[in-house]
């Protein structure tokens, strides 16, 4: 099986610059990149980096393929090459509670396109076992990537895991890696000095 792990460090989770500056960004990401590498490891697959650039790939136990285009056509571009010969699987590097359990229950999961759905209506991972599927990110891609699977006529199975849903994209997620998180994602964090905020009853976090 060819697994995937898009990854980027142009502006990266744009979505935390509320509470992370640019640079923290980058570090964060790349924890949580180097998370997801070594559970994709430990569940017994060599996982090859989709970056943008070839400095994406800096520090890590890792190939990179080196894309510049947009998500979407990047792995597209994997799928055309690899997916007529094998399995193809596509991990988001935003997945910072991944375990090699959960990813091994994906990669063995039957159907032509399995699908690991994101909180929020994205697409966390994929695996596809068809060389006619293609992605489309962006937008409500789990209900997107249902509808290309079926009108390829193509069998779909959900993956259904906690770990595999929870994209860190919102100031909010931090909590669930502070909660769950047993990487360098959530070490990052608590150095940055990142805790649990449970102070109105509700689970968030604080920064010292
Ligand atoms: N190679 C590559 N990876 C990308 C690209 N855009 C996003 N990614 C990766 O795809 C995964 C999902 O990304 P998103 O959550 O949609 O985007 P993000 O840039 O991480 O975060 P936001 O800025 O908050 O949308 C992450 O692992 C990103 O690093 C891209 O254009 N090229
Ligand atoms: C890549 C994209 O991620 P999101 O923007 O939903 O975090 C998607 O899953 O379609």
């Amino acid at each position: 099986m060819q697994v995937v792990v898009p990854y980027t460090t142009r502006d990266p989770k744009s979505r935390l610059a509320d509470v992370l500056s640019l640079a923290e960004r980058r570090a964060f990401a790349r924890a949580m990149r180097d998370d997801v590498l070594d559970a994709v490891r430990a569940a017994g697959e060599t996982p090859t980096l989709l970056t943008a650039d070839e400095s994406d790939a800096d520090g890590a136990d890792a190939p990179a393929v080196v894309d510049d285009r947009p998500l979407t056509p990047a792995v597209n571009a994997v799928l055309e090459t690899h997916a007529e010969t094998e399995s193809v699987a596509v991990v988001m590097a935003d997945l910072a509670l991944a375990t090699p359990d959960a990813l091994s229950r994906l990669f063995e999961s039957e159907g032509d396109v399995v699908v690991a759905p994101g909180r929020g209506g994205g697409t966390n991972a994929l695996v596809v076992r068809h060389p006619d599927f293609r992605v489309d990110y962006h937008g409500a891609s789990y209900r997107d990537h249902r509808r290309l699977a079926a009108a390829a006529d193509l069998s779909v199975t959900d993956v259904d895991s906690m770990r595999l849903s929870t994209d860190v994209d919102e100031p909010s997620d931090l909590a669930e890696v502070l909660l769950h998180g047993t990487g360098a994602a959530r070490d990052w964090l608590v150095d940055a000095g990142f805790e649990l905020d449970v102070a109105d009853g509700r689970v968030g976090v604080t920064r010292e």
